[in-house]
């Protein structure tokens, strides 16, 4: 984030040199067999600095790294002044510098430890209470609907960052749910998204939140809208709609023109950025799924892992390991892409709230400073929760051509420990033989041993394995809240280290500005093939068929 190329720094040609020179003996099942030891030098406990409940294990021996290696990666951040842009950040200075913003979710889950000097701050508190106090009278049913019946639904209308947290946490955390309340989420602006939750509703009893920071975008606003005229349908009055909606927002104005009165809007900040707001009012619908507890459960552990990342030595500091491990495979190995691997059902929305989390924070390509960057910067993140992806795309992952560095992450105890734990111990015994598989593969001599004599040349082949395919394991005990708070905010701060080294902006998003001008434009164009004007040959000729076979 400093602005620096990435590749003027030191560091950076001392690891262009060891890869120039290393990377053909970086063979795992060398690298194993040569150091008995390997493990205990590259595993890590995480265990929170406020409840040692909350702890993990990262396993990153397998990946194509010796002891050099991974000290030159750690020069790396040195150099980058990670550390320094760690401390601007927590001390709110304005590190995104295309908005002039400060980037503060780690104050919303500060609980009194740091002195931020920035507006808004001390006002996190009031909001939580506010939280708090609201979710508690929906859970309890105090909070009634214009008929006087308690809400059992909750529907959060908002998209990116306001739709995505909540789904990911609420399916994390089911095991914690009220199980007598229905939690739908609409983000969409296709129709379809919002008409079919719509059919699970009774407008007696569903609360609508209206979850957007900016109160502008467009799929928000015209599902709420929609929503807010299938609500008046059935209840008439608008004074009715003070019962069945709320706002999270930073924008009292456009709120309260939509008509939600500001004693129902819960406030957050600028400077929280959206795929980073889960951890502010855009987790009411976590509050009230799994209660105002459970939720601070959930920020006091991402609080611990932000202290850890604040004062872990950085070879002990695991958002920065992640990170360089990430950059060593990004920029020097060419991976293009990073898996991300839950053997937890729960888990399963993962993958994707990470998409945005790292893909909008870190998918640029110049500095802070404006110059166009000669190396890759942000991974494709993908994934699925174990064992399914076994089944779609592993194959590619152990046989294919690229090399896609993954992360797999499991706990030790399930929530669900049906017919004596079977369940769990065949689902862990694929956590851990997967990375070895990737890991070490299987060689064409073990191959023609197992087949014997008769096998022909290309079955032998196809069934050889690689290996060498590198992977980090992280085990915890169970997931619980704080624990779920901790891996989040570990993969938070990974991305935040990575977007230093680069020296790109993680916190602003310009890529997704064009398209929302273009469609804005062409809406007014719908109607009459004339209207439409200055496109190209395609855009216009998609459009005049379209407009040829549409029946409304
Ligand atoms: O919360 P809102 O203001 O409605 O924004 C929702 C989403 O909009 C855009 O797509 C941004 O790129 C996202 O970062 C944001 O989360």
């Amino acid at each position: 984030m400093s602005g620096r190329l990435a590749t003027e720094y030191s560091a950076w040609k001392k690891l262009q040199d060891l890869y120039d020179t290393e990377h053909n003996r970086l063979v795992l099942r060398d690298l194993f067999a040569k150091d008995p030891q390997r493990f205990q030098k590259f595993n890590r406990e995480y265990v929170s600095p406020d409840d040692a409940s909350t702890t993990f294990l990262l396993d990153f021996s397998k990946n194509l790294i010796t002891e050099p290696i991974f000290a030159a990666l750690l020069d790396l951040v040195r150099e980058a002044q990670v550390e320094e842009y760690r401390e601007k950040m927590f001390a709110g200075e304005h590190i995104n510098t295309s908005e002039d913003r400060a980037v503060l979710h780690v104050a919303l889950r500060n609980f009194d430890e740091w002195k931020i000097p920035e507006s808004g701050v001390n006002e996190v508190d009031q909001v939580l209470a506010h939280i708090k106090e609201f979710s508690e009278s929906v859970r309890s049913g105090e909070w009634k609907g214009y008929t006087g019946k308690s809400i059992n639904t909750i529907v959060n209308i908002g998209i990116g960052g306001s739709d995505l947290g909540p789904v990911m946490v609420t399916e994390a955390l089911k095991a914690y749910s009220k199980r007598d309340l229905t939690a739908h989420f609409v983000s969409n602006i296709d129709g379809t998204h919002l008409a079919e939750t719509l059919r699970l509703c009774d407008p007696e009893t569903t609360l609508f939140i209206i979850a957007s920071k900016t109160f502008t975008t467009q799929e928000t606003i015209t599902n709420a809208t929609s929503a807010r005229d299938w609500f008046l349908s059935t209840a008439k009055d608008k004074v009715h709609v003070a019962r069945h909606f709320v706002a999270l927002s930073t924008n009292t104005k456009a709120v309260t023109e939509f008509g939600i009165s500001s004693e129902n809007m819960f406030q957050f900040w600028d400077w929280v950025g959206g795929r980073y707001s889960l951890w502010s009012a855009i987790g009411l619908s976590i509050a009230i799924v799994i209660g105002y507890a459970n939720f601070e459960e959930l920020l006091k552990g991402a609080h611990g892992m932000d202290k850890h990342f604040r004062s872990a030595p950085l070879e002990q500091n695991l958002p920065v390991i992640l990170a360089v491990l990430g950059i060593w495979y990004n920029n020097f190995y060419g991976a293009q892409t990073h898996l991300l691997l839950p053997y937890d059902q729960y888990l399963h929305k993962f993958a994707d709230y990470f998409q945005q989390g790292d893909m909008e924070s870190n998918g640029k390509s110049v500095t802070k400073n404006g110059q166009q960057v000669a190396y890759q910067t942000g991974p494709i993140l993908w994934g699925a929760a174990g064992t399914n992806g076994q089944h779609s795309f592993y194959q590619l992952v152990h046989q294919g051509t690229k090399l896609i560095p993954a992360d797999f992450l499991a706990p030790a105890i399930s929530h669900n420990p049906i017919a004596h734990s079977l369940h769990h111990r065949i689902l862990l015994s694929n956590f851990f033989a997967q990375p070895e598989a990737l890991a070490f593969g299987k060689t064409e001599e073990e191959v023609r041993k197992e087949l014997g004599p008769n096998a022909t040349e290309p079955l032998v082949k196809s069934k050889v394995f690689g290996g060498n395919r590198p992977s980090n394991s992280i085990l915890f005990p169970k997931l619980t809240p704080s624990t779920l708070g901790a891996l989040v905010a570990l993969y938070e701060h990974k991305i935040f280290t990575q977007g230093v080294i680069w020296g790109i902006n993680s916190f602003d998003q310009m890529g997704v500005e064009l398209g929302k001008v273009l469609a804005k434009n062409i809406l007014a164009q719908l109607e009459k093939p004339e209207d439409v004007q200055g496109h190209d040959s395609s855009t216009t000729g998609l459009i005049h068929y379209y407009q040829k076979h549409r029946k409304e």
